[in-house]
């Protein structure tokens, strides 16, 4: 067990916490704010204990320069209104500067400040230790937070901890409740669903999940690389030709471990990669070879959706076709049904299938919906997460 805020007192002491607040943005303005509402309960906790708070995050790939488009300036606009309270901040291109300093000496219990993106320095993503320990000379205690970035050993995440205590916050600790309890210890039968279009990030996870489900079920863009090992014809669908044995290989390892495959068995096919092409649906033996595959069909959404029904635990990572076009939802949208129908334990990873669900307005109906794409993916294959790693024991 991690040590978490409430096995530690905090009053009067200055904490530095570490969050995901790389949240999607568009022309300056935030789009999804949902990882910025999941840090509140921490931030709000550790306020209400007469914490002197400093918050910290990267916000998407500056590659150590401050490029101001990367600036966490409306992170700290949107902290202030939900804390409705001044969140302190300055945007300093070095992250942590002599005004800084002064800012995090003077912050009094029950206030807040926000740093600068803490990718503006090179030093971040190198883990660098004296960047490290200029974060850590801020605070007296580091509370981890960032369940997205915690398969990042970077200085913020990992290297902060070598030079202040480290606990967890309420988000992380949900985070390993939750996709812990699902891949450890999982009530029975035990479905994953995996889809989306990163197939050779997600094989290795399908490995590590045959030897503990009972089901797999296999969509999306995933899909045809399993088609093509099967020497089905797949036309232009998006296919990971270096990993078309592996899934050969997949398909027998799950065969012997007498763990279910499941593979849409019909195919919405498009003529081009555009919600308004010219569709047809097929069964997967009849794919056209002009045609590229966009969505599963209603029989396969049908039989999914029938094996959803009979699970007890429910991982879903990645969506069953293009959804963010309209014409091509309805497969990832029968999977959302069935999993907000469902009594099962359904937790959601990645960034699409979440704004799948969310879209769907099936959000408040799932379990748990996951802040982490890669860090759920890393989680679920069984690693260990540097920035979960470093936190204290019990
Ligand atoms: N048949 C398909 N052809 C092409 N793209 C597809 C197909 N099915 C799904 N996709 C695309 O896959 C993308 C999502 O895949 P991805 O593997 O990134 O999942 P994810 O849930 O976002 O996980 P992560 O957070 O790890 O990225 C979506 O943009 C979707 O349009
Ligand atoms: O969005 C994410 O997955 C996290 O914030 C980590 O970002 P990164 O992939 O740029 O390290």
């Amino acid at each position: 067990m991690k040590k978490t805020i409430r096995d530690i007192d905090v009053k009067g002491k200055k904490v530095i916490a570490r969050c995901d607040f790389n949240v999607p943005m568009q022309e300056g303005r935030i789009t999804d704010d949902t990882r910025i509402r999941a840090a509140l309960p921490t931030i709000e906790y550790l306020l209400e204990h007469d914490a002197a708070l400093i918050l910290m995050s990267h916000m998407g790939r500056p590659k150590g320069e401050p490029k101001m488009e990367f600036t966490l300036a409306p992170v700290a606009e949107r902290l202030s209104e939900y804390l409705k309270k001044e969140v302190k901040f300055k945007s300093s291109p070095t992250v942590v500067d002599d005004e800084v300093k002064k800012m995090a000496a003077e912050l009094k219990p029950g206030e807040v400040m926000l740093l600068e993106n803490v990718r503006f320095r090179k030093e971040e993503t190198e883990n660098d230790p004296g960047f490290a320990k200029e974060l850590a000379s801020l605070a007296e205690l580091f509370v981890q937070e960032a369940f997205g970035t915690a398969h990042r050993a970077h200085a913020s995440t990992a290297g902060i901890a070598d030079y202040l205590p480290a606990v967890s916050g309420f988000l992380i600790e949900k985070e390993v409740k939750f996709l812990g309890s699902a891949v450890e210890d999982p009530k029975r039968p035990f479905v994953a669903i995996m889809g989306g279009a990163k197939v050779g990030d997600k094989i290795p996870v399908i490995r590590n999940l045959i030897s503990r489900v009972d089901t797999l079920i296999i969509g999306g863009g995933m899909a045809y690389t399993f088609y093509k090992a099967m020497g089905l014809e797949i036309g232009t669908s998006i296919l990971d030709a270096d990993n078309v044995g592996l899934a050969g290989e997949l398909m027998k390892q799950a065969e012997e471990a007498g763990v279910k495959m499941l593979l849409p068995v019909d195919v919405v096919c498009a003529a081009a990669f555009e919600n308004d092409a010219e569709t047809v649906t097929v069964d997967r033996d009849k794919m056209p070879a002009d045609m590229m595959g966009m969505d599963i069909g209603p029989k396969s959404a049908e039989l999914f959706a029938e094996e959803i029904g009979k699970a007890a635990t429910v991982v879903w990572n990645g969506p069953m076709g293009v959804f963010e076009m309209p014409n091509f939802a309805e497969g990832t949208k029968k999977v959302a049904e069935a999993l907000a129908a469902s009594d099962a334990i359904t937790v959601i990873g990645g960034g699409d299938s979440a704004a799948a669900v969310e879209q769907f307005g099936l959000a408040d109906k799932m379990t748990h919906i996951s802040t982490g794409g890669g860090a759920s993916l890393e989680f679920l294959e069984g690693k260990t997460l540097p920035g979960i790693a470093v936190i204290q024991d019990k």
